[in-house]
């Protein structure tokens, strides 16, 4: 048997409706079956689910439109009715849940982000299904995540998880929307994501999804490098989350990285958006990677935006590439000043010496 894993199992809109405009609750069934089966096999399962607007339209009865302030209110109907659903179901199988509703703030904050680690970890201890969703009725666009493809990925790395999948209605990521290129053929496996990948994975197909296959890929992307395992699969018919657990299911898999052994880092990588860009030289691009060094002053040749020291920022290059991503020593005000300089030149530029490192290696994490 496969040693005991965590599986983050995010199930789109697509996935809980079939594509109607209610909740599948045949297929939901057939879901939590397969979920239970994965914990009799020691394996610790967490559900993102989506759900909450669609639930709440079907509740409501009544036409509504698709504003942020109507979504709010449909999600705050519905989110109760969904995890009253999910629970009922788990019961069948005498399994608890937990329902745990989330913005970015619960992760931007080091302390938040931390809460949110433990609680997520009492509930696996506990043999409960932790059930995630954004907390929509509340979360404003300044807080929220956004879709829940990147939320899940954000779970993976809190509950430090060994795979996520994605499941939606497509067989995975297309060389381009099988919805409007009849062409198209299925990705298998990706080893590296870049702009042309990128460029492939359009929005939703629908009016009821959020983001489409481009936020599955961010979510793929910054899961992978925490060293989380993720596959975009269909997620109809039978057995589909055993299937991807055994790699029968045809799906996009992406292969992960060396995940940082440093729980900071780890944050870093699901953390805070960030606040500024310093632009680094091709010097000090060479020294973060090969040798994993600080980024030292004279390796900085610009920064842009207004950030204070403790704020977290993005390393990029010349071309706009970021590079690396962790928590300035220092303001905009003060790299602006210090760009350039040689290590013995900060405490006269500066009028205080705070040493030459804009960002110790402790504090930072190459993307
Ligand atoms: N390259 C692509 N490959 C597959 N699907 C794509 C691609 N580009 C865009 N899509 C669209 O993404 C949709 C799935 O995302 P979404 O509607 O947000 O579903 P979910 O509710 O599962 O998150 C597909 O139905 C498809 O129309
Ligand atoms: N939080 C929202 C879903 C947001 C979302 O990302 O939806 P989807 O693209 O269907 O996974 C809800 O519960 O309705």
């Amino acid at each position: 048997m496969q040693r005991e894993q965590v599986i983050v199992v995010k199930l789109g809109t697509s996935v809980l409706t079939g594509g109607t405009d209610k909740l599948d609750k045949a297929h939901m069934v057939e879901l939590v079956r397969q979920c239970c089966e994965l914990k009799k096999q020691g394996h610790h399962v967490i559900l993102v689910s989506s759900g909450a607007v669609a639930a709440g339209r079907e509740q409501l009865l009544k036409p509504c439109g698709r504003s942020l302030i109507d979504k709010q209110m449909l999600a705050a109907i519905g989110q109760g009715q969904l995890i009253h659903i999910w629970q009922s179901l788990f019961a069948l199988y005498g399994v608890n849940v937990g329902q745990m509703l989330l913005t970015r703030a619960d992760v931007d904050d080091r302390e938040r982000y931390l809460n949110a680690r433990d609680t997520l970890n009492a509930l696996l201890n506990y043999d409960v299904v932790p059930i995630i969703n954004e907390n929509d009725a509340v979360a404003t666009s300044e807080i929220k995540v956004g879709d829940n493809d990147n939320l899940s990925a954000l779970v993976a790395i809190l509950a430090n998880a060994n795979k996520l999948l994605l499941l939606t209605d497509q067989e995975g990521l297309f060389t381009s929307d099988p919805r409007t290129n009849a062409d198209a053929t299925l990705i298998g496996e990706v080893t590296h994501i870049n702009d042309e990948l990128r460029q492939l994975a359009g929005g939703s197909g629908t009016n009821l999804g959020t983001g489409g296959m481009a936020t599955k890929l961010q979510a793929a992307d910054i899961a992978r490098r925490a060293g989380v395992e993720v596959i975009i699969a269909k997620g109809a018919g039978k057995n589909v989350i055993l299937k991807c657990m055994s790699d029968e299911l045809p799906g996009t898999r992406f292969l992960k990285l060396t995940a940082p052994k440093d729980g900071r880092k780890k944050w870093l990588l699901a953390g805070p958006k960030s606040t500024g860009q310093i632009v680094i030289d091709a010097g000090a691009i060479s020294a973060l990677q090969n040798k994993g060094a600080s980024l030292l002053a004279k390796g900085v040749t610009n920064a842009f935006g207004r950030f204070e020291r403790g704020d977290l920022i993005d390393l990029i290059d010349t071309k706009n590439q970021v590079i690396a991503r962790g928590l300035t020593r220092f303001s905009s005000t003060e790299v602006n000043k210090i760009k350039g300089a040689h290590s013995n030149q900060i405490g006269e530029l500066l009028e205080y010496d705070s040493g030459a490192e804009v960002l110790h290696r402790d504090d930072l994490v190459l993307l």
